[in-house]
């Protein structure tokens, strides 16, 4: 097992490179099951769940490689077994994604339920019902989902009783290959979704609406190879953001989109922060201690759950009081108890965090236990007094390519060791 060890001190300072999205390269990923030439997808992150996802296409019978720093190529001509099995799919959540390809593409899918995990209870159900509508028989067998369709699913008009950014993505695969059109109602509008919509269309699939809540996907027969770049990963760069403000730093986040961000660039701006943006580029200066900001996080293009748990950390440190209200996961505050062990005065009533800032955070050993809360924890080591370690940071290591090469690049004091016990 590794930890991280962080000595606090340094404001973050120059520009760091972001990788591609992890939320987009994933489905777009398992999207080229439905392709039969080969393809090759670039700005792919260097993530644990990219190698899962790769050993996980390479079982179905996808030869995958690296076939550059950050670029893969697939093949999925030969794709030889349509099972999903428990061992990694209970590694990531994201395998569900083989459902709607496989289902399309060859008319059956066994894919383990991916079960809970220490965000919440993450059902299915809005994916399973859509594939129905759609025509398939599914059925749950001793903890797998087993679909099965005779000949090419059917176009249909799904509306979805929540808003899923998986489930419309598992959706919009499937019809992607179907007998007609389907509509999506109550669609997910993640800037994901738009990356993925357009992969599915260069590689010859015909979506529209993708960034609104209604896609209508008009099915074709085959799709075939093509060459594309994954977004910009808009979390990573709001994780930097948020570490820079907190140290009271000036950084550039280079290789990302800003257009992807506004609901976190405008609390930054809220918090204190002097945001400067161009094509591709974002940049922050803070000059003051933060300012405590709301939170309240909801479907795209409202704040992203994925950036709750850093805000956490900035609010623990901000002049002022703020709540922080989670509506989309019944279990993100993990982060908060090991927060409170560093001194954050932080109150939990449901799915609201009360907190007051502290002049100082102290350092202590605190164990991450997801993605997110993992960063979270980051970032309050660069600004407690004395030598942080967070544990079990494998967690982060599924969401952050090197975050500490990226982090020391920008003038933090933090290293990786191994945990001999
Ligand atoms: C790989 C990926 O892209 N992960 C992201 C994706 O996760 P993921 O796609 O799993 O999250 P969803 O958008 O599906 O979940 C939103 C809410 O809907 C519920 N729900 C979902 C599906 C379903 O069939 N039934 C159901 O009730 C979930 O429990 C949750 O409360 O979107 C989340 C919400 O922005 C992000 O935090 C994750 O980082
Ligand atoms: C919750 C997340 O990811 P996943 O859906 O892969 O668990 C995340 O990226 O914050």
């Amino acid at each position: 097992m590794e930890a991280f060890r962080i000595n606090s001190g340094n404001k973050l300072h120059g520009d760091v490179t972001i990788s591609g999205a992890k939320n987009a390269a994933l489905p777009i990923l398992f999207a080229t099951i439905l392709a039969e030439t080969p393809l090759q997808i670039s700005n792919v992150p260097k993530l644990n769940d990219i190698e899962t996802t790769i050993k996980l296409l390479t079982e179905l019978g996808v030869k995958a490689s690296w076939s550059a720093d950050n670029a893969i190529s697939f093949d999925a001509s030969n794709i030889t077994n349509c099972l999903a099995p428990y061992d990694l799919v209970k590694t990531m959540r994201a395998s569900i994604l083989v459902l709607g390809p496989l289902l399309a593409r060859f008319g059956h899918a066994e894919v383990s339920l991916p079960g809970g995990c220490a965000i919440g209870a993450r059902p299915v159900d809005l994916h399973i019902q859509g594939l129905k509508l759609m025509g398939a028989d599914i059925s749950v067998e001793n903890g797998y989902i087993v679909a099965k369709n005779d000949g090419r699913l059917k176009g249909a008009t799904i509306f979805m009783d929540a808003v899923s950014v998986t489930g419309t993505e598992n959706l919009m695969m499937a019809a992607a290959l179907a007998q007609g059109t389907t509509i999506i109602e109550n669609a997910a509008r993640e800037p994901e979704i738009v990356d993925l919509a357009n992969f599915i269309n260069a590689m010859g699939g015909k979506v529209t609406g993708e960034g609104t809540d209604t896609l209508t996907i008009e099915g074709v027969e085959s799709l075939s190879g093509a060459d594309y770049a994954v977004m910009p990963d808009r979390i990573e760069t709001g994780t930097f953001l948020v570490a820079a403000a907190v140290t009271g730093g000036k950084i550039r986040c280079l290789n990302t989109d800003p257009t992807a961000l506004d609901a976190v660039l405008s609390k930054l701006q809220e918090a204190g922060a002097i945001i400067t943006t161009g094509d591709d580029w974002i940049g922050l200066e803070m000059n003051d201690k933060p300012k405590a900001v709301n939170i309240r996080t909801a479907p795209h293009p409202a704040f992203p759950t994925d950036m709750q748990a850093q805000f956490v950390t900035l609010n623990a440190i901000a002049d002022g009081t703020a709540t922080t209200v989670e509506t989309i996961f019944e279990n993100r505050f993990m982060h908060v108890p090991e927060l409170q062990r560093m001194g954050a005065d932080i109150k939990l009533e449901g799915n609201t965090a009360i907190s007051v800032g502290v002049e100082q955070l102290t350092a202590a050993q605190v164990m991450a236990t997801d993605l997110r809360a993992s960063a979270s924890l980051v970032i309050a080591g660069l600004v407690a007094s004395g030598e942080t370690i967070v544990d079990r940071i494998y967690h982060i290591d599924r969401g952050y390519q090197h975050i500490e090469d990226k982090l020391q690049l920008l003038g933090a004091d933090i290293k990786r060791y191994k945990v001999t016990n």
